[in-house]
């Protein structure tokens, strides 16, 4: 669990961070969002010591952090940031031993974890393992800093806009293995980001932040069914609040489900029934179809939503 209470970070006449409290439960996605220059990265950069606190207390599992080793709660911390920071002229797999070899790690135990994490981040080892940061996409170096964020399986996780960089369908790939990875191994995680849509998907609590303070702290369907402030209200998007509310919610919710699954129809249209309420409206506005058959991961239908049941029940 992390803790702040009443931290306040001072830039000589700057107050990047205003005598916030914030508390994460260990394995919650905490995303901080909200404009440039609120003070998301300052609050970041706090938690691993990167920067001081001017004033108040930050507790990591019970303890304060000013009574720490930098370096050794730094070591149980992966950190994620804008644009990766690996190493150029090491290899990939060498960037992502970085902390394990830095634990003194017996060898194999290294190489075994680089291909496990490399098989995780959907990085083919026989491939990627030897390459260099400037042979990479932009997306396969960000999945590279995310793997050696968790090469030492640390507790926490600490992610700066680490998809800002990467065009929108690499980002959204990124976000989905996000989930995918936080379902698997479910780090405690602050996430910054100034893109509420991305807050929304990956947070289990957003803090909003504006002018270095909290202004909300709540769950994604609170802060979009009830805004604190015009602020929140603003961020969120007065106009496609209902769209992203049913983006929040899973199409098994609404979905009438068979008595059993049963094959599916070879060739036809389906959705998961992880996929998004909206991802389904938006299906079947485009193809005009006023239902649409659901498959589970192994591929059977489980069952059909319908067009109707979202717009009546979706909100
Ligand atoms: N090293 C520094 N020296 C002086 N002022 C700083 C320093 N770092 C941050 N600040 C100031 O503190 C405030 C908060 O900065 P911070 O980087 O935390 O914001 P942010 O919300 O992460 O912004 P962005 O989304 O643009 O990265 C800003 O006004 C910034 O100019």
């Amino acid at each position: 669990m992390i803790e702040l209470k009443n931290v306040t970070r001072r830039f000589g006449d700057t107050v990047a961070v205003d005598g916030i409290d914030l508390a994460i439960e260990t394995g919650e996605v905490c995303v901080l969002v909200g404009s440039s220059g609120c003070g998301k990265s300052t609050t970041l950069r706090m938690i691993n010591r990167l920067l001081p606190h001017s004033s108040g207390e930050i507790r990591v599992d019970g303890k304060d952090i000013t009574t720490l080793n930098p370096e050794r709660l730094r070591l149980n911390m992966g950190y994620v940031i804008q644009g990766t920071g690996l190493f150029p002229h090491w290899t990939v797999a060498r960037n992502i031993a970085l902390v394990p070899r830095l634990l003194k790690w017996p060898q194999a135990r290294v190489d075994a974890r680089v291909r496990e994490l490399m098989t995780l981040l959907d990085l083919d080892p026989d491939t990627y393992a030897n390459k260099y940061p400037a042979q990479l996409s932009g997306g396969q170096a960000q999945r590279v800093g995310v793997a050696r964020a968790l090469a030492a399986d640390p507790n926490i996780l600490l992610m700066d806009e680490p998809f800002g960089a990467l065009d929108a369908i690499t980002r959204e790939n990124l976000q989905l293995e996000m989930l995918r990875i936080q379902r698997q191994v479910r780090k405690t995680t602050v996430f910054v980001t100034h893109d509420i849509d991305e807050a929304l998907k990956l947070a289990t609590r957003i803090a909003v932040m504006d002018q270095g303070r909290i202004v909300q702290h709540d769950t994604p369907e609170n802060i979009l069914r009830h805004p604190a402030s015009e602020f929140v209200e603003n961020l969120v998007g007065k106009q496609d609040r209902g769209l992203k509310l049913m983006s929040l919610r899973p199409v098994r919710e609404l979905m009438t489900a068979h008595a059993r699954p049963r094959p599916a129809t070879p060739g036809a249209d389906a959705l998961g029934e992880d996929d998004s309420l909206r991802e389904a409206l938006s299906v079947m506005l485009c193809r005009n179809l006023t239902q649409l058959p659901v498959c589970n991961g192994r591929g059977e239908e489980t069952g059909v939503i319908a067009r109707e049941r979202i717009i009546r029940d979706g909100v």
